[in-house]
């Protein structure tokens, strides 16, 4: 899977129910010390919405997203860009999906997960829509609730209580709803409080990270914040009424307490090297394999979504069947490239 895997799926459905953008992380200490650009390979076109791939000096291939950030974006661009429609939704009780994707180190976690505690520009998309949601409810009529997963290998292990580390999914029957038996289910008190947790899933993620020996994630976090919204519909409704000795039948508006549930999911997904090229052996094969299926069955979800076949198989992977809920009906999903300087030589 390379760049023009998720490139140019806008064009085949309009309105889509995906949206695919893509991010260049900036020249890091490492990519300045060996001199790594991407200048020479790959041209951001922000205002055109394009980017373009040089295979060779007279070669070039131009791809289409919907949004294009330059390593110039600020964190705040990006969440209005590719989140904010998405819980603008959610509020209006649609579900919604936010996945990052991306090699190992170019800037998943930071555009998704990061929590920016000490500066809060840096703040990333799970911070930003928690923030957005928590400003547009109010306790008395809203629930806001939150989980934190992650997905390693085919196991779900929660990142706030990691000793539950093979949650099971388990299909509703009548509504479809994904249900995880097991999984902490947390109320939100305010935007302090989700921080202080968020801090605690990061601290088990890396945590398990460190067990498997290595800095990069090899797993799949997902954040699934669910959010239930007492609203109060008008419903026409049929009154009789008797005058004198007649039966009128009189329309009247009746307010009727819905109740409204939708949810959003932010996914940081495990980095996309290639098998073949990261000279994997044993454990670290078996890893990298999970890792493979995963994102291969995830593109074909989202290329049929993109062409809105409603044959959507969410059936080949754990990943896949954790998010078969917020892929149908009116749900969307935003998917966020990050790309690095030296992304060219792996992809
Ligand atoms: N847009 C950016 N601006 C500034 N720093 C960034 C940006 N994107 C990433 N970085 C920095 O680059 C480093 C790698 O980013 P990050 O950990 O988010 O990558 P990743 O894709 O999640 O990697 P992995 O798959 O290994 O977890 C981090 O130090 C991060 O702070």
């Amino acid at each position: 899977m390379n760049i023009s895997s998720y490139a140019n799926l806008t064009p085949f459905a309009e309105p889509s129910r995906v949206r695919v953008s893509i991010r260049l992380r900036p020249r890091n200490t490492d990519d300045l010390q060996f001199d790594a650009d991407f200048a020479d390979s790959v041209k951001l076109q922000p205002e055109l919405k394009r980017l373009k791939l040089w295979n060779n000096n007279w070669n070039s291939e131009s791809f289409k997203f919907d949004e294009v950030f330059t390593e110039n974006a600020s964190q705040r661009r990006v969440y209005d860009g590719v989140a904010k429609p998405m819980v603008e939704g959610v509020l209006n009780g649609y579900s919604g999906t936010v996945m990052a994707y991306g090699q190992t180190g170019t800037g998943k976690t930071y555009t998704v997960g990061q929590l920016g505690k000490d500066d809060i520009s840096q703040r990333s998309m799970m911070v930003r829509a928690m923030e957005d949601i928590l400003k547009n409810t109010s306790s008395t009529f809203n629930t806001v609730e939150f989980s934190y997963l992650q997905l390693y290998l085919e196991y779900i292990q929660d990142l706030l209580v990691p000793e539950n580390n093979n949650i099971p999914i388990v299909e509703d029957s009548k509504t479809g709803e994904v249900l995880l038996p097991g999984a902490e289910v947390v109320k939100v008190r305010d935007l302090d409080h989700f921080l202080q947790l968020l801090q605690i899933g990061e601290a088990n993620r890396h945590a398990a990270n460190t067990k498997m020996n290595t800095k990069s994630s090899r797993s799949h976090a997902i954040l699934m914040i669910n959010v239930r919204k007492l609203t109060h519909g008008k419903v026409d409704n049929e009154v009789s009424t008797m005058e004198s000795d007649t039966t009128n039948d009189l329309q009247v508006n009746v307010e009727v307490p819905t109740l409204r549930k939708s949810k959003l999911l932010i996914v940081d997904l495990a980095g996309s090297e290639r098998i073949d090229k990261s000279g994997s052996e044993g454990h670290m094969l078996e890893e990298a394999e999970f890792i493979n299926l995963s994102l291969t069955s995830l593109g074909k979800c989202i290329n049929a979504l993109a062409e809105n076949n409603p044959h959507i198989l969410t059936r080949d992977s754990k990943l896949t069947r954790l998010l078969c809920d917020s892929f149908g009906g009116t749900a969307r999903t935003s998917l966020i490239v990050t790309i690095g300087p030296s992304a060219r030589h792996h992809s």
